[in-house]
């Protein structure tokens, strides 16, 4: 299935400025996408999921799959990606900040044999699709996992949910932080324990600090 992983480059994450400055965030939401990457490699080689990814950048950048360059909008440029009549294949959309994703997560989205299957994420967002109906449209931003019901609904598409604690845990805040270094298991959690960034349990509370130096 063509996966499709957008993904903005240029001052990326600015909600996790608290602890990581600019150029750190960009580092940082690049090992991300590193680990989204690595992990639908490993689902086409050993889990006989045919994946075929493409990044959806809004800037050319580096990388070990092929990318198409599009700075439009995020809803504008994947609706651009999605089945655009009734022959066409199938397309998954998976965000790039899904650092605690694995195989076995990811396998789940591609099971049901809906004309969509959402991966709902914390806080009202949708954090991976698969769209096998042309009828079907994103609109990203806000609470977009009930907007993208409701478009569902509309279109009298049948729809499916993937309840998936790693699928629903993007990394947007600080305190998703915590989440990537006691979970996560690719590169986006080695480079915050590099960058001195660790958990700490105190008076009930569970948060991550950073060391100076
Ligand atoms: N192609 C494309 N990808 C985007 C765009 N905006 C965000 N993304 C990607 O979509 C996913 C979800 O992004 P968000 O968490 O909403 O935004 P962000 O820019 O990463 O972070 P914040 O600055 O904290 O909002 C991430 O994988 C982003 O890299 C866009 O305009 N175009
Ligand atoms: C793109 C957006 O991501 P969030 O801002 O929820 O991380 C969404 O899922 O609608």
């Amino acid at each position: 299935m063509r996966v499709v992983v957008p993904f903005a480059p240029e001052r990326p994450k600015t909600r996790l400025a608290p602890v990581l400055g600019e150029a750190e965030r960009a580092a940082f939401a690049r090992a991300m996408l590193g680990d989204v990457l690595s992990v639908l490699s490993t689902l086409d080689r050993e889990r006989a999921v045919s994946v075929d990814p493409l990044v959806l950048s809004t800037a050319p950048i580096d990388c070990e799959v092929s990318v198409a360059v599009d700075d439009r909008p995020l809803t504008s440029a994947v609706n651009d990606r999605l089945p655009a009549s009734g022959g066409d294949d199938p397309v998954a959309v998976v965000m790039a900040d899904l650092a605690l994703a694995t195989p076995e997560a990811l396998a789940r989205l591609f099971g049901p044999d809906a004309d969509v299957v959402v991966a709902p994420g914390r806080g009202g967002g949708t954090n991976a699709l698969v769209v096998r109906d042309p009828a079907f449209r994103v609109d990203y931003h806000g609470a977009s996992v009930r907007d993208h019901r409701r478009i569902a609904r509309d279109a009298d598409l049948s729809l499916a949910h993937v309840d998936s604690f790693r699928l629903a845990a993007d990394v947007d805040e600080p305190a998703d932080l915590v989440e990537v270094l006691l979970h996560g298991e690719g590169e986006a959690p080695a480079w915050l324990a590099e960058a001195g960034v660790s958990v700490v349990a105190a008076d009930g509370r569970v948060d991550v600090e950073r060391s100076s130096g």
